[in-house]
């Protein structure tokens, strides 16, 4: 894993234990799930629009801003970056039509 992505999902556990009055992301954690879920949906909204508009440093940031609520997501559910990491390692190499006859759900 990325040294940013290992330093981060570390923080993401810390969170766990921490104010919410003073870490955004323990706030999230104590708003729930379907908070986090509802963020997750506003960052791919705009994650779609910067894309369709082209501007690269817009792209980049708002890309940013999803995969960062879905690592919050991942971890709020007892997950980490690692383990999807580990999905796509596992997909490498294989073709998108095995990819898809090997999925078990
Ligand atoms: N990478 C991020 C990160 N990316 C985005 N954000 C926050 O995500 C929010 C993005 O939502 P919006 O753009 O809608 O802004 P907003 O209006 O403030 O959001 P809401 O109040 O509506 O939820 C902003 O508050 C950003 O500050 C992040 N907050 C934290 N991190 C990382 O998480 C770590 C822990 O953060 P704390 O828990 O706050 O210490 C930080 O050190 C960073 O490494």
């Amino acid at each position: 894993m990325s040294d940013v992505l290992t330093r981060l999902s570390e923080l993401l556990e810390q969170r766990k234990a921490a104010d919410p009055a003073s870490s955004y992301v323990a706030k999230l954690y104590a708003k729930g799930m379907d908070s986090i879920l509802k963020k997750i949906g506003e960052e791919a909204t705009e994650t779609v629009i910067a894309a369709k508009g082209g501007n690269h440093d817009e792209i980049i940031y708002e890309t940013a801003d999803l995969w960062f609520h879905t690592l919050v997501m991942l971890s709020h559910a007892g997950l980490s970056a690692q383990d999807v990491l580990n999905e796509l390692a596992r997909r490498e190499g294989l073709s998108g039509i095995e990819e898809k006859a090997s999925r078990t759900s």
